[in-house]
């Protein structure tokens, strides 16, 4: 029987194809998966560059491109027939002597290239690699076919012209070599590749055990974003019918999410679309098939759990499997432990009644109410103090105003009255059922959630998405839930997309995680990432992680459009320029309205614009910049980035009472048009009336 993988070109070139032919595709894969009566067989390609590819016959007119060897095989792609064999003869084929990973290059467009590369050789100035020997480039990957065409390179602006036609786990390497001159640099490039199955985690040296460069099948296992293998047709269904995401990871990704074991937690961090929610959902997955009890994969929020566990029912197909993960949020998870002990749900505290409390509370005093109630949520609820004593002993960390003694015993008392009218009231605020749920947990009495032994932590697993916006009390809880074991707590999140005031550096927490980091945007276009980083703004942010976090070193892996910025001189003439562009979008150029979003900064014009866009008969999403977190579209809009609205005057602590509050303020703000900015996967569009948001870049 021949041994069947896909590569991820594949499933997406059979999709677009018309309906009998892809049926009659799909027909033709299965027959020869099972070696019926009918099934394709290899067909040699003339004048083929690499003897092992061949094609299929997979339906009428249309051939299957594969690389085989021995029994095995690897389908690349479906064309017609012309095009198919075409393609197959140019293809030049190899597997990485360093990292042992298949590699594909455009042999033909390469030979194509070659009279320009010694033309341009031929100048007065010296070659790229004249100073490196042969062996330095063979021990960073380089094919000894490759060689001949990197010798010619003469400038990093010609072997970035190269790119396209060398496979990227050599051209990566190159391109760092030629960028610093130092080959140590080369083999990082190098090992950014590796896979969770390129080496046991502990194997991680470029001298490990040589590669036998001639075993296809083990270069196709060690390629999980390259290649799948299927069994059987229910598997070869699934890889043809899931997204790409759940089938085929990059390799950090594949690295960060299958490791067998993290000896310790594990925070990961990285830009925007980098693949933090994509590895959070396959390290539940893997827990759940090779981990040692329940999981928990939980987020900030229910929208957002909502959307997690749709795309866990997509990534796990396998109900026994499914069940063993829970995906929450962090309040529901309080809820829950609260509601099991006291046997009834407890009665919640809304934003208006806090606020009026503290206004009650603070009359009459040094300090307005705001400053009041973020000295309780951010110093009393985030350290957990419970006498006036610990919070005259404590750091203020992110706290800028000085407080003596006895503003500090004023204060107490102020947040004391605003507790005990809680407590009256028999309410409480989210915070305080985490801490609450927290103190439950870690009595010895057990008997919580179905839990009959004594001090047992409900999950073994839990794996945390958006983790930078939690706070210090919802961290301390769910390190509660999860006992110090090995793959105790893996953790993902993004600093620079914080829109909440949470900035807690996890050690303070208790949770001493190694850090990882994810460098590359699958979601954003360079042109669309470079505008969004000026947007942020390059600075450095605390929280999550014990320094500061820088937003360099990250990147994209494709182009596209750049954001269009357009200013109106009213909020009406905006909102008829927004149409516009929804119309063009939607009828002009087809883009379906669930793949569209607009969003805006006050609740306000979100209305209008909802009504505006119900009205024109355009149904895409109209939501506020914080519903967007999280989120994926084509296409979105982002409306009204106007100063004196972006950012809200109402949500900035006047300088005079706060300083480094009103300045934590203008960075969550900013946060927030950063995060609904980069939701767009292939086009943004800003728009304000009046002057521009002082946010946007120039
Ligand atoms: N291995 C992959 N295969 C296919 N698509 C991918 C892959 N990795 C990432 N993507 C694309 O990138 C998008 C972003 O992934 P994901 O939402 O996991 O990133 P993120 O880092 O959590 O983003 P953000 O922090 O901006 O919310 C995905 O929706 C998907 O379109």
């Amino acid at each position: 029987m021949p041994r069947l993988a896909i590569s991820p070109e594949f499933p997406r070139e059979l999709r677009a194809l018309a309906e009998p032919v892809r049926r009659d595709v799909v027909v033709a894969i299965r027959r020869f998966l099972e070696q019926v009566p009918a099934a394709p067989y290899p067909e040699q390609v003339g004048d083929a560059r690499d003897v092992r590819v061949a094609t299929l016959r997979l339906a009428d007119r249309y051939r299957g491109v594969v690389l085989r060897d021995g029994d095995v095989y690897w389908l690349l792609t479906v064309l017609p027939d012309d095009d198919a064999c075409a393609y197959a003869g140019g293809l030049g084929f190899g597997v990485n002597s360093r990292l042992g990973v298949i590699e594909v290059w455009d042999a033909e467009a390469l030979e194509r290239a070659e009279p320009a590369l010694r033309r341009s050789a031929e100048g007065p100035g010296r070659r790229l690699f004249d100073d490196v020997p042969d062996a330095d480039l063979a021990s960073i990957g380089v094919d000894p076919r490759l060689l001949p065409y990197v010798r010619l390179v003469s400038t990093e602006a010609t072997l970035a012209a190269l790119e396209p036609l060398l496979p990227p786990t050599q051209y990566a390497p190159l391109a760092e070599l030629a960028r610093t001159g130092s080959l140590a640099a080369a083999w990082r490039a190098l090992d950014a590749w590796r896979t969770a199955v390129t080496w046991p985690a502990a194997a991680m040296s470029i001298d490990d055990d040589p590669i036998d460069t001639t075993d296809v099948q083990a270069a196709l296992r060690r390629s999980p974003d390259r290649a799948a293998f299927v069994a059987d047709p229910t598997e070869l269904d699934r890889v043809l019918a899931s997204p790409d995401w759940c089938v085929f990871l990059h390799p950090p990704q594949h690295r960060l999410s299958r490791t067998p074991h993290y000896e310790r937690p594990v925070l990961v961090t990285g830009g925007v679309g980098t693949g933090k929610t994509l590895v959070a959902l396959h390290r539940a997955a893997y827990l759940a098939a090779e981990g040692s009890g329940p999981v928990l994969l939980v987020t900030f929020s229910r929208g957002l759990s909502d959307l997690l566990s749709a795309k866990l029912d997509l990534l796990v197909t396998d109900c026994v499997l499914r069940k063993r993960v829970e995906v929450g949020n962090v309040d529901r998870l309080a809820h829950h432990i609260v509601t099991e002990a006291e046997g009834r749900k407890p009665n919640l505290a809304g934003d208006a009644e806090i606020g009026r409390l503290f206004a009650e509370a603070a009359r009459g005093g040094p300090h307005s109410p705001g400053f009041v109630q973020r000295e309780w949520e951010q110093v009393v609820l985030a350290q957990n103090l419970t006498t006036l004593a610990e919070y005259l002993d404590a750091d203020r960390p992110g706290r800028s105003v000085a407080l003596d003694g006895s503003e500090r015993t004023a204060i107490w008392q102020a947040v004391a009255q605003v507790t005990a009218q809680l407590q009256e009231s028999g309410r409480r605020t989210l915070l305080q059922l985490a801490s609450e749920a927290c103190a439950l947990l870690s009595r010895t009495t057990g008997d919580l959630l179905d839990d009959s032994g004594p001090r047992r932590e409900p999950y073994r697993h839990i794996v945390v998405d958006e983790a930078q916006d939690l706070h210090p009390a919802q961290w301390r809880l769910l390190r509660a839930a999860v006992p110090h074991l090995s793959d105790d707590l893996f953790i993902v999140g993004d600093p620079h997309q914080r829109i909440s005031d949470n900035r807690v550096p996890l050690s303070a927490v208790g949770i001493a995680a190694t850090p990882r980091r994810l460098d590359v945007s699958r979601r954003l276009s360079r042109e669309l990432l470079s505008w969004s980083v000026r947007l942020r703004g390059g600075g450095p942010v605390d929280g999550l992680v014990e320094t500061m976090h820088e937003l360099f070193g990250f990147g994209s892996d494709g182009h596209g459009a750049r954001p269009v910025v357009v200013g109106y001189d009213s909020a009406e003439a905006e909102l008829s320029g927004l149409i516009a562009k929804l119309r063009e979008w939607v009828v002009d150029d087809r883009v379906p309205v669930s793949e569209i979003a607009v969003a805006a900064r006050e609740a306000d014009f979100v209305r209008a614009a909802r009504a505006a866009t119900e009205k024109a008969n355009l149904g895409v999403r109209v939501c506020t910049l914080h519903a967007m977190k999280g989120l994926e579209f084509r296409r979105v809009a982002v409306i009204g980035v106007t100063d004196g609205i972006v950012p809200s005057p109402a949500a900035l602590t006047p300088a005079t009472e706060d300083p480094a509050a009103r300045a934590h303020d203008l960075q969550r703000e900013r946060g927030l048009l950063y995060v609904a900015c980069t939701r767009a996967a292939e086009l943004l569009y800003v728009s304000h009336s009046g002057r521009a948001s002082p946010f946007l870049p120039s």
